[in-house]
């Protein structure tokens, strides 16, 4: 067996991993990064990527065939920034293995073993697959599975109205096949409702049957793959499970390391750190909060500075934003309207503008979505964002969030018009303008300002 003694040795080469070691190595620090799949981890090949792919496609009118054949274009291309290739030129050492801890401060990957002062596990997660009768005995697709898909689905049934379950049914029916999505709760139910109503109205109105509450029973492999549900059968030609993720903790020993962990991910501290072994940090997926690319690198981020510089750095939430991508886009960032009137009370100001009333919009006869912004003390503390490219409009508040501005930072910026993005100025102008034009003090001063002015 091989052995190796590292500063910094980084479980999983996914969006969290990959930051980790490119950033640590660039700055002197010595770096193993083990992957047992694919480099590039979910995000490039069984994620975001594909999923962003596919829904372009579909609306750009490919066909079925075709939209695949572009997601491993997109893929194609954006491989060679995750590749082993690269992180070896950047002076990392790469292996290709299934990861495992011997001790505290070692990992066993295939025939080598790494003494690491530091060790990161970025293992990502899986689809959770519920455990319902008979549904080992019909073919049934996952996130892993899915874009390999060739033929067009007949009828595509999706069990989970969450992102993955939303994001696919739009882009499936764009290729013409019938889809049906079963969630036993309520679709989008992290979401605001206001804001979930609008994405999954229009998912009905473009012929997809929502079926909500409907707890599945069994599925089987009856003319195709049937499943019944609470609220009766459903009949059709492939089964795409989207119910949630678990955790790649399983294969890594995570007891010989002295590394407890939750039924969400590694029990982890502010600091992402292990809560008993503190040469251990978790980050993305398998650190049990909230899971998006965007939060991995975030994460990736915030433990350099404590493991290369000794640097004590939290991991925050409050501004990190999250997009579902339908049509329209729902995109949210901070606290929803609920959870604000939940923390701040009556201190709480909220504001909606409709898009309706932006010029750009009536130009592009949008008349769908709107902005909600939740202000405590002239601060932003949550933006839900309904429109077009929401994920793209919502950026603004990305800023001033993470660099806790207020409010007329976003009133003062001048935007270029017409743009949808003028919508994010003008319901912070909302907020000052009662204050402004409903003021008999405001109106006393300009009285007696006008009467002296020469
Ligand atoms: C269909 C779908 C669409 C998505 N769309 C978006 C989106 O639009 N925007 C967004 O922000 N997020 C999206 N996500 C979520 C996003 O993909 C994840 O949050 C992100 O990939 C997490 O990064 P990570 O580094 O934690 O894990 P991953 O990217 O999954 O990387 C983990 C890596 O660790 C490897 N690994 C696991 N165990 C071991 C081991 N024992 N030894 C060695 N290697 C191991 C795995 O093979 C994997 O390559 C989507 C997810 C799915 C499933
Ligand atoms: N655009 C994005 O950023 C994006 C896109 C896709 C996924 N993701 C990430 O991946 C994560 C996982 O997505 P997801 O959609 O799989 O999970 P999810 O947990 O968000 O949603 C799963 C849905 O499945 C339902 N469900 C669970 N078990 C069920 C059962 N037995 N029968 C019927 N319904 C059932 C739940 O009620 C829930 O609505 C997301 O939370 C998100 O972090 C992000």
């Amino acid at each position: 067996m091989n052995t190796i003694k590292t500063d910094v040795c980084v479980i999983g080469a996914g969006s969290g991993g990959l930051t980790v070691a490119s950033g640590a190595v660039q700055m002197g620090a010595k770096v193993v990064l083990i992957e047992a799949g694919k480099m590039g981890g979910d995000c490039l090949n069984y994620g975001c990527v594909p999923s962003k792919t596919l829904i372009h496609a579909g609306r750009a009118g490919m066909n079925y065939a075709e939209a695949m054949a572009d997601v491993q274009r997109a893929i194609t291309t954006i491989a060679p920034h995750d590749s082993q290739e690269r992180f070896e030129k950047l002076g990392c050492t790469v292996i290709r293995d299934t990861a495992r801890f011997e001790d505290e401060d070692t990992i066993i990957a295939g025939d080598t073993r790494i003494g690491a002062r530091r060790i990161v596990i970025a293992t990502g997660s899986s689809p959770m697959v519920p455990p319902i009768d008979g549904i080992d005995s019909v073919p049934y697709l996952t996130n892993e599975t899915l874009f390999a898909q060739r033929e067009t689905p007949e009828h595509l049934i999706i069990i989970g109205g969450g992102p993955i379950g939303i994001e696919m049914a739009f882009a499936h029916r764009s290729f013409g096949c019938e889809v049906t999505v079963i969630d036993g709760d309520q679709a989008l139910s992290k979401e605001d409702p206001d804001a979930a109503k609008i994405v999954l109205d229009r998912l009905r109105a473009e012929g997809v049957t929502l079926m909500e509450g409907a707890k599945v029973e069994a599925v089987s492999a009856e003319n195709g793959v049937t499943v019944q549900t609470s609220k009766g059968p459903v009949t059709g030609s492939h089964l795409l499970v989207a119910a949630g993720r678990k955790p790649n903790l399983d294969k890594l020993d995570l007891d010989k390391g002295n590394v407890p962990r939750t039924k969400t991910g590694v029990d982890v501290d502010g600091s992402l750190r292990s809560v008993s072994n503190k040469k251990v940090y978790a980050i993305g997926d398998a650190a049990g909060g909230m899971q998006f690319t965007h939060l991995a690198g975030y994460h990736g981020g915030v433990i350099i500075r404590s493991m290369l510089f000794g640097i004590p750095a939290k991991a925050k939430t409050a501004h990190i934003p999250r997009v579902t991508y339908g049509s329209p886009e729902l995109a949210q960032i901070g606290l929803t309207e609920a959870e604000a009137r939940k923390e701040h009370g009556d201190k709480l100001t909220v504001i909606r503008e409709d898009l309706k009333s932006n010029d750009r919009a009536v130009t592009a006869g949008i008349t769908e979505g709107f902005i909600k912004l939740m202000v405590h003390k002239g601060r932003p503390v949550g933006v839900t964002l309904v429109a077009p490219n929401a994920g793209d409009l919502i950026a603004p508040w990305a800023l001033a969030m993470a660099n806790n501005m207020k409010l007329s930072a976003m009133s003062n910026a001048v935007f270029p018009y017409p743009t949808l993005a003028e919508i994010n100025k003008r319901a912070a102008g909302s907020y000052f303008s009662p204050k402004l034009f409903d003021s008999a003090l405001v109106k006393t001063a300009v009285g007696l300002v006008q009467r002296w002015l020469p």
